[in-house]
C-alpha cells in the first residue's frame, strides 16, 4: 500500500478540466518530483492528496493517504489528515505567517490546537525541531515577528512547523523557487535528513528540473493536466522518454566555463 495515491484522478473547476485521469504514488521514505510548466495542474494535483481542493471542484477517481479515501473523509478527518498524515510547506513562507502574531504562535499551533498539547510541551517540540532545521538560539525566535526573519529564515520555521506533528508525507510545492542557491542547498539538506530520519514521503513539486533530478527518486511529468513521463529521476535526466520532457530539459540553460549562458 503507498502512502499517498491518486488514481485516474480527474478535477474540474467551472468550465475547465485541470487535471486528467492522472495516477500518482508515493511511497514511506520516497522522494517524487512533480514537475510541469505553470499552469499544467501540480498543485491542484498536491492539494487533492492534502484533501484541500476548493468546494467549486469537480473530482472524480481516488485519492487515497495510507489506503484511506480521501474524498470520503468528514471535515474532523480531513483535519486530522492535514495535521497527522500530510505536511505542505509552500513556496512563500511568509504568506504562513500572521504579521502580528510572534512566529512561536504559528509554529506551536497545530500541536496546542489539533492535538491538544500544552504550551510548554509544544514548545519544546518545535524548539528541537527548530535547531534541526539550523536555526540558533531558538527559544529566543519564539517571541520573535515575521518581519524580523529573512525569507529563508521563515521558510525552515515553515518546514519545522509542518514536521512538528510528525506527518508522514510532504508536500513542498515550489519550497525552495524562492530562495538564493545557498538557502536553497540548505533547505534541501533539511528535508533529506527528515527522509532519512523519519521515513518521510516528500512530493516535491518544482520548475527546477536539474534540482528534481538531484534529490528525487522518481519524477512524474505533467503536461495540461496529464502525466506524460514517470521515470526515476536519474534515467530521466539522462535519457528522457516523452517529447515534452525533451523540450523541458533542452530549455534549461547550460553554462560555460565562465558562468555564461552556452
Ligand atoms: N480554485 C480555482 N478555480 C479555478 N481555477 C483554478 C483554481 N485553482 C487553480 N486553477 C487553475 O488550474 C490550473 C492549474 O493550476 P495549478 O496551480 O494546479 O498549476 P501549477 O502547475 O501548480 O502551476 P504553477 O506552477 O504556476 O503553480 C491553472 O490554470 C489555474 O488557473
Amino acid at each position: 500500500m503507498s502512502l499517498a495515491e491518486l488514481r485516474d484522478l480527474t478535477v474540474g473547476f467551472p468550465g475547465r478540466p485541470i487535471l486528467r485521469g492522472i495516477d500518482l504514488r508515493v511511497e514511506a521514505g520516497e522522494v517524487v518530483g512533480l514537475v510541469g510548466e505553470s499552469g499544467s495542474g501540480k498543485s491542484t494535483a498536491a492539494m487533492s492528496i492534502a484533501g484541500a481542493l476548493p468546494a467549486s471542484a469537480a473530482v472524480s477517481g481516488q485519492i487515497t493517504v495510507d489506503g484511506r479515501d480521501v474524498l470520503g473523509m468528514s471535515p474532523a478527518e480531513l483535519r486530522e489528515l492535514r495535521t497527522r498524515k500530510v505536511g505542505v510547506v509552500q513556496q512563500e513562507p511568509r504568506a504562513a505567517f500572521n504579521p502580528v502574531r510572534p512566529v512561536g504562535h504559528f509554529l506551536t499551533e497545530q500541536l496546542r490546537t489539533n492535538l491538544g498539547w500544552p504550551q510548554q510541551d509544544a514548545d519544546d517540540r518545535v524548539v528541537g525541531l527548530m535547531r534541526e532545521c539550523g536555526l540558533r538560539e531558538p527559544q529566543a525566535m519564539l517571541a520573535r515577528y515575521p518581519h524580523e526573519f529573512s525569507g529563508g529564515m521563515l521558510q525552515r520555521l515553515v518546514i519545522a512547523a509542518a514536521l512538528a506533528p510528525e506527518p508522514e508525507l510532504l508536500i513542498a510545492d515550489e519550497a525552495t523557487s524562492a530562495l538564493d542557491v545557498t538557502t536553497q542547498a540548505e533547505i534541501i539538506g533539511i528535508l533529506s535528513r527528515a527522509r532519512a530520519d523519519r521515513g518521510l514521503g516528500i512530493l516535491f513539486i518544482t520548475h527546477d528540473l536539474p534540482l528534481a533530478a538531484a534529490f528525487c527518486d522518481r519524477v512524474v511529468v505533467l503536461r495540461s493536466g496529464e502525466v506524460v513521463e514517470e521515470q526515476g529521476a536519474r534515467e530521466l535526466f539522462a535519457a528522457p522518454k516523452s517529447a515534452y520532457a525533451a523540450e523541458l530539459l533542452a530549455a534549461v540553460p547550460v553554462l560555460d566555463e565562465d558562468g555564461v549562458d552556452a
